[in-house]
């Protein structure tokens, strides 16, 4: 099976977990693409979505799926998303499409994340993908330089701008330990709108994608 099929594979089966009647919270990225095709299919049964990104807005739209904003809404039983590592703690690295700002808004509302991913985003320890920072722009410079004393190696992602106008910094060379922890201490720094760690809230529910089919892990 090729990678695109596994995530597929995972975001058909995230399905299961839409109630009929609600309003679903919809991530972003190519593995969460193929969650909102699925989701399409259930359109006449639920109530809409929300969305964590202007791309996925723009999809969900596009299928037919009534997208809401975040502030008219107060309960979302799920947030369905994809991610660039996780742990075997659930805790995640997302951001690789700029997107985690929302994303980490849109799960802090949602009683349960479900993660979709296939098996090559598993790791033991958090770090081998670069991990995505958003940066008020003014504070790029700075916000590099604390990474720096953090043992990071951030590089600037050229030519991207987060759907609130920001930059992304990522950061080479973490072997991330204590990501709870770095977590807050990235997060606390002047200028850092978001560290793409969800540690503190990480996932309650994560379908991986592996060629033997789709495992479930729950907390
Ligand atoms: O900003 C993007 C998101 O965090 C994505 O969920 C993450 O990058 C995984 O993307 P993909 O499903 O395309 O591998």
């Amino acid at each position: 099976m090729t990678q695109d099929e596994l995530k597929k594979a995972v975001g058909w089966a995230a399905l299961k977990y839409v109630q009929p009647g609600t309003v679903v919270g919809v991530g972003t990225g190519s593995t969460a693409a193929h969650f909102i095709d699925a989701l399409a299919t259930v359109k006449h049964q639920i109530e809409g979505a929300v969305s964590s990104s202007e791309a996925s807005t723009l999809k969900l739209k596009a299928l037919g799926i009534p997208v809401f904003d975040l502030n008219e809404i107060d309960d979302l039983a799920i947030y369905v998303d994809g991610a660039d590592e996780i742990n075997p703690q659930m805790q995640m690295i997302k951001g690789g499409g700029a997107a985690l700002t929302r994303e980490k808004i849109v799960a802090a509302v949602a009683d349960k994340f479900i993660c979709i991913a296939d098996a090559s985003k598993e790791v033991d320890v958090l770090g081998r993908f670069p991990l995505p920072v958003e940066v008020i722009p003014m504070a790029r410079a700075y916000v590099a330089r604390e990474l720096v004393k953090l043992g990071g190696l951030p590089e600037y992602r050229q030519h991207v701008v987060t759907d609130n106008g920001n930059i992304i910094l990522d950061v080479h060379n973490l072997r991330i330990l204590d990501p709870s922890a770095l977590e807050k201490t990235i997060n606390a720094l002047p200028g850092v709108v978001t560290v793409g760690l969800f540690a503190t809230r990480g996932a309650d529910i994560a379908l991986i994608g592996t060629p033997d089919g789709v495992k479930t892990i729950e907390k």
